[in-house]
This record gives C-alpha cells, sequence and structure tokens, in this order.
C-alpha cells in the first residue's frame, strides 16, 4: 500500500482531542462514514485527525477509513484512560502501550475466563504469525511517546494496555484484568485500532492521560479535562519528535 509522511491520528470523544483539532485550524471535511476529518500540521508534521466515537466498532471503522484514504506512515490512538491500582499510576499521568490486549474477548467456562488460545481461533494471522488477544505498538514510535511526554514534565510509564467493552467499575475487577494481562490501564477502543493497523501493516502508538484509578466507579473522582490536557501536550511534542528524527 502506498504510504506517506502523515500521521493518522484517532481519539474517541471530542474532548480528547479539542486542543489537537483547534491548533490544526482546519475546517472539518465531513465526509466518508460521517466522520469529521481535520488535516493540518502540528510542529512539521502533516497530519490527519479524526474523532471516532467510543468503542471498538466505531474505532474500527475510523482506523480502516484513514487508512484506506489517507495512507498515514503511522497510527496515533490517543485520549484518556483508566489505570489499575497496581500500575500506580496517578490521574494526569501519560501511559504509552508496549501492546494492547482484547482484554473480554474469550470464553467464560466454570474455573473462569480463558482467553482466544483456548479456542485456538485467532483474530488475524500473518504469515504464520497467529494473533489472538494481543496486538503489537510500534518499539520506536511508543519510545519517542515516551521521550516526548518526560519533555513535557509528565510521570510517565510503558506497559500492557486492556481493551475493554465493559469499563471497569470495582477494584475486584481491576485487580483481575491488571493480573491475567499485566496491564496497566485500560481503555475502550486501543486493541482494536491496533488490529486494523495490524492488518493494514501500519505502525501503531497509543497514549493515554490518566483521567481516572479503575476501582470503585466514582465520576466526581476523575478528572477528564486534566487527562485528556496532559495526553494532547504530548502528542503534539511527539509530532515535532518524529518529524525531525
Ligand atoms: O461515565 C463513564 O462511566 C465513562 C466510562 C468510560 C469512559 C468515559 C468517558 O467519558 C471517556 C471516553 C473514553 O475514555 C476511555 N476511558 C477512560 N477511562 C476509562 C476506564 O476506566 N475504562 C475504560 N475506558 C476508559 C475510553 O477509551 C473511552 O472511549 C466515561
Amino acid at each position: 500500500m502506498k504510504k506517506n509522511k502523515t500521521i493518522g491520528m484517532i481519539a474517541a470523544v471530542p474532548l480528547e482531542g479539542n486542543s489537537i483539532a483547534r491548533r490544526l485550524g482546519s475546517t472539518p471535511v465531513h465526509n466518508t462514514g460521517g466522520l469529521s476529518w481535520h488535516t493540518g500540521r502540528l510542529g512539521g508534521a502533516e497530519i490527519v485527525f479524526v474523532v471516532s466515537g467510543m468503542g471498538k466498532t466505531n474505532a474500527s471503522h475510523a482506523a480502516t477509513i484513514l487508512i484506506r484514504n489517507y495512507h498515514p506512515s503511522l497510527v496515533v490512538n490517543f485520549g484518556v484512560g483508566g489505570a489499575y491500582p497496581s500500575s500506580e499510576l496517578k490521574k494526569g499521568d501519560i501511559a504509552v502501550a508496549s501492546r494492547e490486549v482484547y482484554a473480554d474477548e474469550g470464553v467464560l467456562l466454570k474455573n473462569g475466563f480463558q482467553t482466544l488460545e483456548y479456542i485456538d481461533i485467532p483474530l488475524f494471522k500473518k504469515g504464520r504469525q497467529m494473533y489472538f488477544n494481543e496486538l503489537p505498538a510500534d518499539k520506536e514510535a511508543s519510545r519517542l511517546m515516551m521521550a516526548a511526554a518526560r519533555t513535557c514534565g509528565f510521570r510517565t510509564l510503558r506497559g500492557t494496555f486492556a481493551t475493554v467493552s465493559t469499563c471497569t467499575g470495582t477494584r475486584q475487577r481491576a485487580g483481575e484484568l491488571s493480573k491475567r494481562f499485566v496491564a496497566i490501564c485500560e481503555n475502550m477502543e486501543g486493541a482494536a485500532i491496533a488490529h486494523i493497523c495490524l492488518i493494514y501493516d501500519v505502525p501503531f502508538v497509543e497514549v493515554r492521560g490518566i483521567s481516572n484509578i479503575a476501582e470503585e466507579r466514582d465520576k466526581s473522582k476523575w478528572n477528564i479535562r486534566t487527562a485528556s490536557a496532559n495526553c494532547q501536550k504530548t502528542v503534539m511534542e511527539f509530532s515535532a519528535q518524529y518529524i525531525g528524527r
């Protein structure tokens, strides 16, 4: 597939991408799939940014159109996420994915949840490599994203991200998921975008500002605004470093 120097960017909800959309300064083009596509430059890099809507189906839809129509050399998934208590991430910190996992795709047996390896049907095959619940993130882009977060002065941690259909609202569930996948935080789109990037052979990187701790649900403790602002600052810094590397 033809690729160029464009960086493709996907966030799930408008609040996660408001500063970036403003910086791009362009009037969004409404086209395929009823999505708004913002194009422009960030720190010298050519950007296409789309707000996908929440969840795996919306994320896959946007990622497919992004890759098929704009041929990016990299896809960045950014936004906010919930940290598992065991990670010791705090609200406002920046988490970067070393890999993504589909945390609730599998089978539930008497003795508990089993991943897709148990069924032995991969979600995707590339040559002889089979992908079940785990999807890769690009190492070099992840390293650069960590560097960008540190340049911005944020506490940063790299590790496994879990993508869930059901947002975790108890400390017990957070403990189960973080232990099973050795995951540091969760979100609702990342694995789907990583999966589409794998199908089309486009490098994928994911960064999340921590908006909440995954524990007994109490929305009054969430800080989506700060998490989103810190994450977008990191993405803007990353864009400048990525193009100058
Ligand atoms: O009100 C809620 O219960 C609620 C649950 C999850 C997310 C939201 C949002 O408003 C943010 C949308 C976006 O945020 C990601 N996110 C943030 N925290 C979590 C979490 O603890 N578990 C899963 N996803 C989370 C997610 O990617 C959403 O798209 C509100």
